[in-house]
């Protein structure tokens, strides 16, 4: 098998603007790795997705103190008979609902909460993710209605683009806030925790540069942090499940429970959840391509040449 697998696997329902995920599996000494920034980073901004598939292949990750990792079920932007479908089905206490997305009117994400609660019960734990789309004045007023729908929200992910934006709408709502981008983005991730702007900082392994590198900023930002996936398959997957596992203390669930929203994985040892958890490896799955994912032609090589370019920044 080659040591550089480009694959693409179509996606259930439309996320993140995205219908295929793609992406490159390499092989390294301690295993295998991937990379997989989206399309819109610039090569600078793929530098950290790099190191974390090189940490993954050619090092392998710190010991974990747990070897299950509860998850939440995440729903995209559908209708709520297919919101409510996907929760049952996904046997997880906790799900995290998109909103604020421009397909999506305010009401409709009420309606979709709403049908989320109805799904998981009265002890279920409902949060929604903004993505940043709000400024702080609409942010209040949504977060009040859709905590309302929900009959209670467990935080909002990224309410509003900045730092200072985060704060003050904290200031102003009961519902705790959660940063995600001003985290993964940020030059300065820690800034997030001393402007008090959120409560709880979602790590994504990936954009982090690495698990040890996750690891420090979760240890200095000294907020409760959840785990949560940039979409990667099994191989990326494991380890952002290498992170949930090493985290000194891990107080709600996390948002690894993606690859049900894929069509297919490269390998048959899939993470998919089961009964809403998920295990931590040692090592990523080995990938064996179960659905022909392998892509070739413009895909393969559009990949390659990126990887080249993000190596070269690196070695610069
Ligand atoms: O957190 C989850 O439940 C799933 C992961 C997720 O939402 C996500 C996946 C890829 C890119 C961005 C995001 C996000 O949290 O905004
Ligand atoms: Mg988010």
């Amino acid at each position: 098998m080659n040591a550089e697998l480009v694959y693409a696997v179509p996606l259930r329902t439309r996320f993140r603007g995205i219908t295929v995920r793609e992406g490159v599996l390499l092989r390294g000494q301690a295993g295998w790795g991937e990379f997989c920034p989206f399309a819109d980073y610039t090569d600078a901004e793929c530098v950290p997705w790099l190191a974390s598939a090189l940490e993954a292949c050619e090092q392998g990750w710190p010991a974990p103190v747990r070897d299950t990792v509860e998850v939440n079920a995440t729903v995209p932007v559908v209708t709520p008979e297919q919101a409510h479908a996907m929760v049952s089905a996904s046997g997880c206490r906790t799900a995290k609902v998109k909103v604020a997305d421009p397909r999506s009117s305010l009401v409709d994400d009420c309606d979709r909460v709403s049908a989320v609660r109805d799904a998981l019960g009265a002890s279920g734990a409902v949060r929604v993710d903004a993505n940043g789309a709000w400024d702080t004045e609409t942010a209040i007023g949504a977060i009040t209605e859709l905590d309302r729908a929900a009959g209670g929200l467990e935080y909002v992910e990224q309410p509003c683009r900045s730092i200072e934006e985060l704060a003050a709408v904290r200031r102003k709502v009961e519902v705790r806030i959660a940063a995600d981008e001003s985290i993964r983005k940020a030059e300065d991730p820690l800034r997030v925790a001393v402007a008090e702007a959120a409560d709880v900082a979602v790590l994504k392994v990936a954009p982090l540069g690495g698990v040890r590198r996750a690891l420090d900023v979760a240890e200095a930002c000294g907020l409760p942090c959840v785990v949560s996936s940039a979409l990667e398959s099994s191989v990326g997957i494991a380890a952002e499940l290498a992170l949930a596992g090493a985290l000194p203390s891990l107080d709600f669930a996390c948002g690894l429970g993606t690859i049900s929203l894929f069509t297919g994985d490269v390998a048959s040892r899939s993470l998919s959840a089961v009964d809403g958890y998920l295990p931590v490896l040692s090592t990523a799955p080995e990938p064996d391509l179960i659905d022909k994912l392998e892509a070739e032609g413009d895909t393969r090589s559009w990949w390659l040449d990126r990887l080249a370019r993000v190596r070269a920044l690196v070695a610069a």
